[in-house]
């Protein structure tokens, strides 16, 4: 049990969502399909030159990054790099003070966290969000209600026929078919982890941001991401952009990865080209060099 990370309060902090807006993505035939993303090779995600301060501090310096549509793409560095500051001006949790984010054409610099609903776009977070005293499957449920309450206004009502497949889908996509009834707070962590994830899909989101999916799994788990991740990328056209420590999994399913260190990008490419580059290996050796 992992009370710490368990919000006890409503709200779906971890999810945005527009179902209509978001075409989807899941692999079976029936309506808890996600549906079907049209692939092309546009940038997704482009971010230039976007600058954050903490006071004094310079957490990110001009960071410019593209993200590829039905792509995997990683953002790694080492602690304090300025990765989750990143993430968070991608999620509109922050606004850079400087720099333009552009999600699939539209301006997204100056919007706020409830506002990426409409474009579809999920994240979930380092310290889970769940809710410990619901049940699995009304976890998950709360990212439908979500959509509901954007869409209709109707944040109590009773979950549709189709929210409940596609939630039931969901579920059993990621190993927690078995579970639909026991509290949130009552999983291990890995499969809270999974939860997090399903409720984040149940948005049905054309992006999928995930804050180190892979901390605090075990390998059998992490190999069961691996393949999940793979899946809703290759099968199910979702852009997914992950920050992660786990080199194991960035390695294996990323399609390219970004690099920052004290709040710089010192490296960009396939995994491949990443894993040789001496300035990240440099940095993560903790030579690289400090931002004034
Ligand atoms: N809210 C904040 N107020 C002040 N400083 C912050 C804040 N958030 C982050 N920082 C600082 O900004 C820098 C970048 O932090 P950030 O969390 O983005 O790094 P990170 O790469 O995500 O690190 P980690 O891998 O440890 O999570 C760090 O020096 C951090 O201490």
């Amino acid at each position: 049990m992992n009370d710490h990370v368990l919000k006890t309060g409503p709200g779906v902090a971890a999810t945005a969502v527009n179902a209509s807006a978001a075409p989807s993505v899941l692999a079976n035939e029936t309506t808890a399909s996600l549906g079907t993303q049209t692939v092309d090779a546009k940038s997704f995600l482009d971010v230039s030159g976007i600058v954050v301060r903490f006071g004094g501090l310079l957490a990110v310096n001009g960071l410019s990054m593209q993200v590829e549509r039905g792509r995997i793409h990683a953002l790694i560095g080492p602690n304090g790099a300025g990765k989750s500051t990143t993430f968070n001006c991608i999620s509109c949790y922050y606004q850079p003070a400087q720099g333009r984010i552009v999600l699939d054409g539209e301006d997204i610099t100056h919007h706020r966290p409830h506002q990426m609903a409409a474009l579809g776009v999920a994240r979930t977070f380092q310290n889970l969000e769940l809710f410990g005293e619901l049940t699995v499957r009304e976890n998950a449920l709360l990212g439908t209600h979500s959509h509901a309450a954007r869409t209709a206004g109707m944040m109590l009502r009773r979950p549709g026929a189709e929210a409940r497949d596609l939630v039931d889908h969901l579920l059993e996509r990621v190993g927690l078919a078995d579970h639909h009834d026991t509290l949130a707070s009552n999983l291990d962590f890995g499969r809270q982890k999974m939860l997090e994830l399903a409720r984040a899909l149940a948005i049905k989101p054309k992006l999928l941001l995930l804050d180190e999916p892979a901390a605090g799994l075990r390998n059998r788990e992490i190999e069961t991401l691996d393949r999940l991740l793979r899946e809703l990328c290759e099968r199910d056209g979702i852009t997914v952009l992950l920050v992660e420590h786990v080199m194991q999994l960035v390695m294996a399913i990323s399609d390219r990865i970004t690099v920052m260190s004290f709040g710089e990008k010192i490296a960009e490419g396939t995994p491949e080209e990443v894993r040789g580059n001496p300035r990240v290996i440099d940095a993560y050796l903790g030579k690289g060099t400090h931002r004034g």
